[in-house]
This record gives C-alpha cells, structure tokens and sequence, in this order.
C-alpha cells in the first residue's frame, strides 16, 4: 500500500439546508484498501458519502480523488473520475430489466478490466435474471444488480453504503463474499456497514464516526483488542 490514499477528505462540512451534519471530516481509503465506516444510525454515514459522490453539496473542506480536488464538483464528473456508488436502499429501477441497468452503466461508465462478462461471471445470478425487471428481483438480487452496475463503471475507489442493509442472513453472507471477492481483486473502497462482522472482514482501517465527527480511526487489530471502546461508540 503506498502513502498516498486514492480518496481523502479533510475538513469536509456538509449538511442539509442550513443544519451542519459532518463537521470537518478527514478520513483516508488507502489504495488497494478498505476503510470500514460504522457508526450508529444518524450519525452521518451516509452524508459522507454522499458529499463524497457530489449528491450532497460540501459546505467546506476538501474532497480528493487520487490526488486531485472534486469537492464542489457534479456527481457524473466524479464518477467518471473514478468514483462508483453502490448507493443506501439499492436504487434499483422497477421497470428496467436487468440487462437494461446493466446496458446503462455499460455506456456511461468508463472502460476497464470490469466487463459485463467479468462482472457476470463474479455474480452469476443475474446473469440468468438478465430479463427480469427491477421490481421482479429479491432484495439479495437488487444489490447485487446495484454493486454489478456500479463495477460496470470501472471505479478506481468504490463507495458501499451499507450492503447488508435489510437482507436476511443468508442473504448477508451471499453479500459479503461479494464485497469480500471485489476488494481482494485490489479494489479500493469505502463500506459504511451496520453488519460488524461484514465490516471487519473487509476492513484495512476502521473508521467510527459519532455525531459527525470522526471518534476513532484504527486498524482492524486495534479495533478487535478494544472491545469495550467499540461497543461504547457502536452502542452494541
Ligand atoms: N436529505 C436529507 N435532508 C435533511 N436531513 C437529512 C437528509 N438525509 C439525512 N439527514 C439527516 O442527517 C443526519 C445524518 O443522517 P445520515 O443518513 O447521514 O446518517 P447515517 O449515519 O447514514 O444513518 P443510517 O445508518 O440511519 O443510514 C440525520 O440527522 C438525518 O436525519
């Protein structure tokens, strides 16, 4: 892993019509790494990362994507520097069918290692669901459509908001060794997850944000051995 992370905020304010939710975030993905965000529901998780995509407007501070500055910048230009979103809730598309996201991501997403074969090939459910729309999937279906199709774009860092969210614990796992698969193929990442062994399991650095800061910025060995700090900040 080199110094240098291939995303970084620092100082990062963001929020929504006047009520500041982060206040001056830093943290760092390392390349070829993944950073685990947990926290307790509302803490602002998922601003981050939506500040991070361009969804949410940053009030201050700095957003960088292998060096270079997005902050401010508009969603479809950070992601074709580089930024994938497997967004919170899936935001699968009811009418298309699967071979139709896929299609959409194809064209607007950049050319890379992650072709439709490969990505197929790594989720062969959907490659036999390729006629079936959007709302005739499982909620396990949906997110592996939302992760193939963010793939498709080719991201140098990929942001995960909660993958496991709402999904059986068969279902979870399934999920898991996905994510797991992705990042060992070198993909850098950012995974907000509520699911602890899911997180951890995919985790080089863990990060725990309480109340829009970050409290505790650890590795995975370091946060294991603090069991009772975890579980205070985690309230678990
Ligand atoms: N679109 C929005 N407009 C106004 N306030 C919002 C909006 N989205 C989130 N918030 C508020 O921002 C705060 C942080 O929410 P956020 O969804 O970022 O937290 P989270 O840590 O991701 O939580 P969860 O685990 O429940 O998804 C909460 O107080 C929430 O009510």
């Amino acid at each position: 892993m080199t110094a240098d992370p291939i995303l970084a905020t620092r100082g990062l304010v963001s929020g929504y019509a006047g009520s500041r939710v982060l206040h001056e975030v830093d943290v760092a993905v390392p390349e070829g790494g993944v950073l685990t965000l947990l926290g307790r529901n509302g803490v602002g998780k998922s601003t981050l990362v939506n500040t991070i995509m361009g969804l949410v407007p940053p009030m201050a501070g700095s957003v960088r994507v292998a060096g270079q500055e997005v902050a401010g910048a508009r969603p479809d230009a950070i992601a074709r520097l580089g930024v994938g979103l497997v967004p919170q809730g899936r935001r699968v598309f009811a009418p298309l069918t699967v071979a139709e996201h896929l299609d959409i991501a194809d064209r607007l997403g950049r050319k890379g290692e992650w072709t439709r074969a490969r990505v197929i090939d790594l989720l062969p459910r959907l490659g036999e669901r390729l006629g079936n729309r959007g709302d005739q999937l499982s909620g396990g279906e949906q997110q592996m459509l939302a992760i193939a199709r963010a793939l498709l774009t080719n991201p140098t860092v990929l942001l995960l908001d909660e993958p496991s969210d709402g999904l059986a614990p068969a279902v979870v796992q399934q999920v898991g060794e996905v994510v797991r698969e992705v990042c060992a193929a070198g993909m850098s990442a950012l995974v907000v997850e509520q699911n602890l062994r899911l997180g951890l399991s995919v985790a080089d650095r863990v990060v725990v944000m309480q109340k829009g800061s970050v409290h505790w910025d650890a590795s995975v060995d370091e946060f294991r051995r603090n069991r009772a700090r975890a579980e205070q900040l985690l309230g678990i």
